[in-house]
């Protein structure tokens, strides 16, 4: 049973949603996923849903492309990639594609491979993106325990994935320490790109992360995450979803 609880301050409306595994989580994860995905193709007769790379969100991908749902009206792209080719271990898409191709939804990488220059996967990406019906439904979020999340992470690149216009989708970004489970450079959806979603949901397990994205809520606009600063400007209510 998932235990509901509000923890976010005035600004933020964040909802935390609490369960007792990974597997609970990813149920009730995979049926609002679902739901956001009918409802869109009901109204619009498509849908476009951002989801998340790393491990946790992932871990939901089985449940959900198992649902029967309008799959071919749907198009899935990630949240962020890491500049690797398409068959690298780190490639976050490689993951996505495994899990939603076979359910006939469209799935669009937003990098084309490795050893590119950064700021030019930045843009190749963004002009990708320029190409499909916008806001995305969804954008679907984890985040890492440094604070960082889709790959807005501390670094030089930090203030311009922030505050890039609303116009612009995606950019490259360098993450400042690299974070050693994938040390390399990245594409990423700016801020204004997730603010644009109709919906927005985050996906995290652990107590330290717990504590990360509590105090991160907290702190708002004075954050010093990544994850901190793109929430304290979140308009809509957000979801939380959380496993231990
Ligand atoms: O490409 C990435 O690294 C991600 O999209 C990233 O934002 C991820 O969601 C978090 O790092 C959480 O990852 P874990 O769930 O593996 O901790």
């Amino acid at each position: 049973m998932a235990a509901e609880s509000d923890k976010g301050p005035a600004m933020i409306e964040a909802e935390w949603w609490e369960y007792d595994s990974l597997d609970e989580l990813s149920d009730a994860v995979a049926g609002d996923v679902g739901f956001i995905i009918d409802s869109a193709v009901e109204a619009r007769n498509a849908s476009l849903i951002a989801v998340p790379g790393g491990t946790t969100g992932p871990a939901v991908f089985a449940k959900l492309a198992k649902q029967k749902l309008p799959w071919k009206r749907v198009t899935v792209i990630p949240t962020d990639d890491r500049l690797v080719a398409v068959d690298n271990d780190l490639s976050n898409v490689r993951e996505i594609a495994r899990a939603f191709l076979p359910t006939g939804a469209r799935v669009i990488p937003i990098v084309s491979g490795g050893a590119e220059d950064v700021r030019a996967a930045g843009n190749a990406a963004d002009a990708r993106l320029q190409d499909l019906p916008w806001p995305p439904d969804l954008v679907w979020l984890g985040m890492g325990a440094d604070g960082h999340t889709a790959s807005i992470f501390s670094g030089p690149d930090l203030q311009a994935a922030l505050d890039a216009p609303k116009a612009r989708r995606a950019i490259g970004v360098t993450p400042d320490p690299l974070p050693p489970e994938a040390p390399v450079a990245r594409v990423t959806l700016t801020r204004a790109a997730i603010l644009s979603a109709r919906t927005i949901l985050i996906t995290i397990t652990g107590d330290q992360k717990r504590q990360v994205l509590e105090q991160a809520i907290a702190d708002g606009q004075s954050s010093k995450l990544p994850i901190g600063r793109v929430l304290a400007e979140v308009e809509q209510p957000i979801d939380i979803h959380w496993a231990p």
